[in-house]
């Protein structure tokens, strides 16, 4: 039998590091708990790259491993193997000084549970102070910021309250203020809207949209809702502990002159060029064990071996 060797276009001399220019890079992640003797794979080699700028939405079914990603990149948790980078931090080999210097600077988190990221006995104001006083910030700056920060997530005029006299969706948008006051580059929120109404979970939503593009803030947010899934640029999907697939929306413009929003569903390639095809696409073209690839002018073609089926 002759193989028609292919022609492949030449590689460049060196390969560019893996995510070079993202400012999140996660590679092969791998988090096991051990319960007793019963061990847990919570991520099992998850890879996930974001830019700067970018707001990335984290969707998935309970389990999978959404918010131990995000207590991770939050440097509360550390993985058990893999390589996971924000900015200049290599999160697998931070000292405990590191650690603080990084949640207290590089990335602003925000909790499930709404009530968690407050102190019942503070203000509003009085909250989005004190991160910046553990920094050292001189008083007036942390006066304009705290002030600026309010405006920016619309609770300006709830500076003077505390969390008992604030609406859910007050709180929320107060606990990002929070998580911002010291100007991180990422803010991570882990199902801000799980708690709220829809129409309440549409203005944290978009308080989060706001910061996103006002401040240029990279925000990373898991979450359950289609509403909240289906407005962001990207939105990866995680299953079983890894990165499954990834939606990106654009908009176009119709011939008539009005706009429309484009979703393409896209599978992930790891680094060494392994992509999941997705169950239904297998079980539409019979496809298990053994596929044929060819490679076109500006494509992969996969399809079913026939040959080698009995
Ligand atoms: N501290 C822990 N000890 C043992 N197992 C854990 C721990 N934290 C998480 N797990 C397990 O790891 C897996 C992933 O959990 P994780 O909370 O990251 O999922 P999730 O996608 O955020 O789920 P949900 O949407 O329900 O919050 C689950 O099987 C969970 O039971």
């Amino acid at each position: 039998m002759s193989i028609t060797p292919l022609s492949l276009p030449q590689p460049p001399q060196k390969a560019p590091e893996f995510g070079r220019d993202s400012l999140i890079v996660c590679e092969s992640l791998v988090r096991i708990y051990q319960s007793g003797s019963v061990e847990v794979q919570a991520l099992q080699g998850l890879d996930l790259m974001v830019d700067g700028g970018e707001m990335v939405a984290i969707v998935g079914a309970s389990g999978s491993g959404k918010s131990t990603l995000l207590s991770i990149l939050a440097g509360i948790d550390a993985p058990t193997a893999g390589r996971a980078r924000v900015d200049r931090w290599n999160l697998l080999a931070m000292s405990r000084a590191d650690r603080v210097h990084y949640r207290r600077h590089t990335v602003g988190f925000v909790r499930q549970q709404t009530a968690a990221n407050l102190l019942p006995y503070l203000t509003a104001r009085q909250m989005v102070d004190l991160p910046m006083t553990a920094t050292r910030t001189p008083a007036r700056v942390r006066r304009a910021r705290a002030a600026e920060l309010l405006d920016t997530l619309g609770v300006g005029d709830c500076a003077d309250r505390r969390p008992a006299q604030l609406s859910g969706g007050q709180q929320m948008r107060v606990a990002i203020a929070v998580a911002l006051a010291n100007e991180p580059r990422v803010l991570l929120a882990d199902e801000p809207t799980g708690e709220l109404d829809t129409a309440t979970s549409a203005e944290v939503f978009g308080a989060l949209r706001n910061v996103n593009k006002q401040l240029g803030v990279t925000v990373v947010v898991v979450t359950h809702d289609p509403e909240v899934s289906g407005q962001v640029e990207r939105t990866v999907a995680i299953r079983d502990g890894r990165t499954s697939s990834e939606v990106l929306r654009r908009t176009a413009t119709r011939d008539d002159g009005g706009t429309h929003v484009i979703a393409e569903e896209y599978a992930v390639m790891d680094r060494a060029g392994r992509v999941q095809v997705p169950r239904d696409y297998r079980e539409a073209l019979a496809m298990t064990r053994r596929v044929r690839l060819a490679l076109e002018a500006d494509h992969v073609a996969i399809r079913p071996d026939l040959d080698g089926r009995a």
